[in-house]
């Protein structure tokens, strides 16, 4: 059964920014209220709908889809594997993301920071017992810092976005699909049949994904030995591949430990997407409880 409840308060002083949604609102399982608008007064991830950035994402996918080849991800794993350009905590690494802006993003033009508190907040608010998805909501998307200067100043078509497999064919369930026909892996018959280099079942971790903040932070998570489960280091890796999550496309690839991590990034998708608001979180109010998350499941210092 599904019953309303108020929209939820995502901060102390927020009583005047407050989102109003008078709609018919959905509300999770959880008992999280889904917005059916976002700040820019359409649906969330509507790709076409007219709105002052619709030009600017489109523009940004033209780009994401010509470039992101089999090649360029094989290039970017080694070169970032390496994790040998800066050393610093994952909260220094949050405070970084002010300065950061997600041009593929239809829903959102807030500091990336806000992001990251908004879609931890709710989740704590719905799963009080599962400290291992706050922490996951707070640094599911520091793999922006890839940006800046420091990290590679690399252009977002590279950083930002939904992901997709690269090595097989595209699927048409990905956002913009029409502009991977300017793609050369496309024509490449290694690569564009539904298994490309792949085989069936074979598992995701198997499975080469268009490179991006997602598949950073997982490495960096990974590399820098997380003690967050599996569930929150999948979620990290592939919270933007809709086509996955959302469309079903793609789970011909999957093994066992994929569909069952799937249950707890579908969870998560729906904080990700529908926090997105123009409430602001007080950073300073919540931060000593994300620090000891932070001191939980992650050394001082991290090699990024
Ligand atoms: O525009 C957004 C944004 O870049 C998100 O961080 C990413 O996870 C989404 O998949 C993408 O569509
Ligand atoms: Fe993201
Ligand atoms: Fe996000």
């Amino acid at each position: 059964m599904t019953i309303l409840i108020e929209q939820p308060e995502f901060g102390v002083e927020a009583e005047e920014t407050k989102v109003h949604v008078d709609e018919k609102e959905l509300v999770l399982d959880g008992g999280f209220v889904v917005p059916q608008i976002n700040s820019f007064g359409h649906t969330f991830r509507d790709y076409d709908a007219e709105s002052e950035r619709q030009q600017g994402v489109e523009n940004f996918y033209h780009t994401n889809h010509i470039h992101q080849t089999y090649d360029f991800v094989k290039k970017m794993r080694e070169q970032y594997g390496k994790l040998d350009r800066v050393e610093m905590s994952i909260w220094e690494c949050c405070e970084l993301l002010n300065e950061v802006v997600d041009e593929s993003d239809p829903d959102l033009d807030e500091p990336q920071i806000e992001h990251l508190l908004q879609t931890a907040e709710a989740i704590r608010r719905d799963y009080p017992d599962e400290d291992w998805l706050h922490l996951t909501g707070l640094i599911h998307d520091l793999g922006k810092v890839l940006l800046l200067p420091s990290f590679g100043e690399l252009p977002q078509w590279a950083v930002v976005g939904d992901t997709f497999p690269v090595g097989c064919a595209y699927d048409e369930s990905v956002v913009h699909h029409k502009y991977f026909k300017e793609n050369p892996d496309h024509y490449n018959p290694a690569y564009n049949t539904k298994y490309g280099v792949y085989s069936g079942g074979c598992g995701l971790n198997n499975v080469m994904m268009s490179w991006g903040h997602d598949d950073y932070m997982y490495l960096v998570a990974k590399e820098n030995k997380s003690t967050l489960p599996s569930a929150g280091l999948f979620i990290i890796r592939y919270h933007s591949f809709y086509a996955l999550h959302r469309s079903g496309a793609y789970k011909h690839l999957m093994n066992e430990e994929d569909v069952e991590n799937l249950k707890w990034l579908q969870i998560f998708n729906k904080y990700d997407l529908y926090s997105k608001s123009k409430v602001r979180i007080d950073v300073e109010k919540v931060k000593p409880y994300y620090l000891s998350l932070i001191e939980k499941y992650f050394p001082a210092k991290l090699k990024w």
